[in-house]
């Protein structure tokens, strides 16, 4: 078992669903990643999707990208985000993953990428931009330094697919929750509940739940449906208000701690 997967059954032991927060790196500066990642990590949540700033992130959606275009005008980059996490490499105990676009990794080249993210104690990668049928060239480069590549599967894989992803997906199945880009939704599809049931029949690991989780009654919600969440965009834009009471609340809420439920 991967140590991302560790992580993950660890909470499920202790009674609880997985919660990933996504930070952008460096929104705000490249300094305040190493506070905002120890903070999170004091929480005590599952693991953190450390995103890259990226000129062209064509699955995100406004507060993602505007998070994206601030740390970019900050001047950061994949290469500063790597070593910025390798200068504190010993007080990381979290397991951290990166999700970045492919360019950024084909520009680095995939070797060295591999070798940075080791130093930068990072377990697990997401690249939304390469397909399943691609894929294997990131597994490839990136399994012998002990980092998973996490698949995502969108509401509309058929069942065939759903069970390729699933058997590919290392660490958890990223199981994508609405049709389109990330960001805060009000309203989910209804037929939720039958998706995750035959994803998490078909996948071996944890299946996890992303894109459009933005309140703890949401995140007790999509939770309930698989092992975990993901929540981005609600946390990119706490975090950049210094809003640390809805962070703690969305986490709070992955635990079992909500005090009334208003689904
Ligand atoms: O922002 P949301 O709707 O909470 O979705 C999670 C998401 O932000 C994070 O996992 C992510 C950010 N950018 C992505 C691109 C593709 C897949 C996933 C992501």
């Amino acid at each position: 078992m991967t140590t991302l997967q560790q992580a993950i059954e660890q909470a499920k032991a202790a009674g609880h669903k997985a919660f990933i927060p996504y930070i952008m790196a460096g929104d705000g500066g490249l300094e305040t990643i190493k506070p905002t990642i120890l903070k999170l990590q004091q929480l005590k949540v599952t693991a953190i999707e450390v995103g890259i700033p990226f000129t062209d992130p064509v699955a995100d959606g406004p507060t993602i990208e505007r998070a994206g275009e601030r740390a970019l005008a900050a001047g950061v980059t994949l290469r500063s985000v790597l070593q910025t996490l390798a200068s504190f490499r010993d007080e990381i105990t979290v397991p951290l993953v990166v999700m970045t676009y492919f360019n950024p990794v084909l520009a680095y080249g995939l070797k060295p990428f591999a070798q940075a993210c080791v130093a930068g104690g990072v377990k697990g990668l997401i690249v939304p931009d390469v397909p399943l049928e691609e894929s294997e060239l990131l597994r490839e480069a990136l399994n012998p330094y002990g980092i998973d590549v996490v698949q995502l599967v969108s509401l509309t894989s058929p069942p065939e697919r759903i069970a390729r992803i699933a058997a590919a997906s290392q660490g958890f199945v990223y199981a994508v929750t609405v049709n389109g880009i990330t960001g805060a939704r009000s309203r989910f599809a209804n037929n939720l509940e039958q998706h995750f049931a035959s994803l998490n029949q078909a996948s071996p690991i944890p299946v996890l739940a992303g894109f459009g989780i933005s309140t703890p009654e949401q995140v007790k919600k999509m939770g309930a449906l698989g092992d975990g969440v993901i929540v981005g965009s609600a946390i990119v834009t706490a975090l950049h208000e210094g809003d640390l009471a809805t962070v703690e609340a969305l986490v709070a809420a992955s635990k079992g701690m909500l005090e009334k439920s208003t689904l």
